[in-house]
């Protein structure tokens, strides 16, 4: 990877005693997802808000590269290169979506003809030229997200924050939302992500990392991550009860399952653990009539890897 759209080393950030951000190293290929994932708290928007230079790195911290540009020497380069949507949206809700948008077009010094092609054109692009003469206040939730973003590329940048672009959405402005993000994606947009819902960085993500405790607990592909949790299994199920015994016999470590005729071996799922478990049956003259391979999903992950799992006790009723 030679020029990563985000590079930073050892990224720190304290507030008093409170360290949220411990050392964090981030390398982001450009025109790839990058999620970041992590509980209510774990420092998400902290490093959001560093890289995008709306808060200055702490002390300690390595150097930053955002767009190829250093962000303690060139913040303005940088900010020329990214948009930030999200949790400090820049939607007014006294005045309409077009408003909105022609005011970022202003920002962006365009002339009073090309910001009106753009603006026109994005709000077609994100459905919403026929509310595009409303108070944003009226706007559903999904509508907001979709004008945050749409005045987000009024700049037209190459790398964009999305920071929980669907929390609270309902299920299908979730989809539209994931629809728009690929969209993005596809015209080599830098999209930095990130997520409570580990089906969102499933879905969209190149690369996740999880966030925990100021620290990267784990960084790779979702097969990856789901790859180092146990939970993995292989299931072999078998149409005859003698293919079935004798199967079982040679693979004494299985755990079997007589009614389905069937036997779970933990396994990590790589084609050398698949192919052991094939010659251990070939060895014995057997063979399987289905082969399932079962990896953990990335619930099974975060939980791992966060204290998320630990229940909290049920709370007795007060009577
Ligand atoms: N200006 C601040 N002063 C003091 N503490 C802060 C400040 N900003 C953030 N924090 C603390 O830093 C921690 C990380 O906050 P941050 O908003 O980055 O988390 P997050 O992962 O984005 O969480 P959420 O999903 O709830 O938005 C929190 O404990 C928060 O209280």
């Amino acid at each position: 990877m030679t020029n990563p759209a985000i590079a930073a080393g050892g990224l720190r950030k304290s507030y008093g005693d409170k360290v949220v951000l411990d050392g964090i190293d981030l390398r982001i290929p450009a025109g790839t997802v990058f999620a970041l994932l992590g509980p209510n708290g774990a420092g998400k928007t902290t490093v959001v808000k560093i890289l995008s230079t709306l808060i200055p790195p702490g002390e300690g911290s390595g150097p930053i590269g955002v767009g190829g540009h250093d962000l303690a020497t060139e913040p303005q380069a940088v900010r020329a290169a990214i948009g930030v949507t999200g949790q400090f949206s820049a939607v007014d809700g006294l005045i309409t979506g077009e408003e909105n948008m022609l005011l970022m077009a202003d920002l962006h010094h365009l002339s009073k003809a090309e910001g009106r092609r753009v603006v026109a054109e994005l709000l077609a692009r994100f459905d919403l030229t026929e509310a595009a003469g409303k108070p944003a206040s009226t706007y559903s939730g999904g509508m907001k997200r979709r004008l945050d973003i749409a005045m987000t590329l009024v700049g037209n940048p190459r790398i964009i924050f999305l920071d929980e672009p669907t929390t609270g959405l309902d299920p299908r402005s979730r989809h539209t939302m994931w629809g728009i993000i690929r969209g993005l994606v596809a015209e080599g947009v830098t999209v930095f992500l990130t997520t409570q819902y580990l089906e969102e960085a499933d879905e969209l993500a190149d690369r996740i990392a999880v966030l925990h405790r100021g620290r990267i607990a784990a960084e790779g592909s979702a097969d990856e991550l789901k790859r180092i949790v146990p939970g993995g299994h292989v299931r072999l199920r078998f149409t005859g009860p003698d293919a079935y015994r004798a199967a079982a016999l040679a693979l004494a470590d299985a755990t079997p399952d007589d009614e389905s005729l069937a036997l779970h071996l933990p396994s990590d799922g790589t084609q050398r653990a698949l192919r052991a478990i094939l010659d251990r049956l070939d060895a014995a003259g057997v063979e399987a009539d289905e082969l399932t391979v079962h990896t953990p999903d990335l619930d099974d992950v975060f939980f791992a890897l966060t204290d998320a799992a630990v229940p909290a006790p049920a709370e007795e009723a007060v009577r």
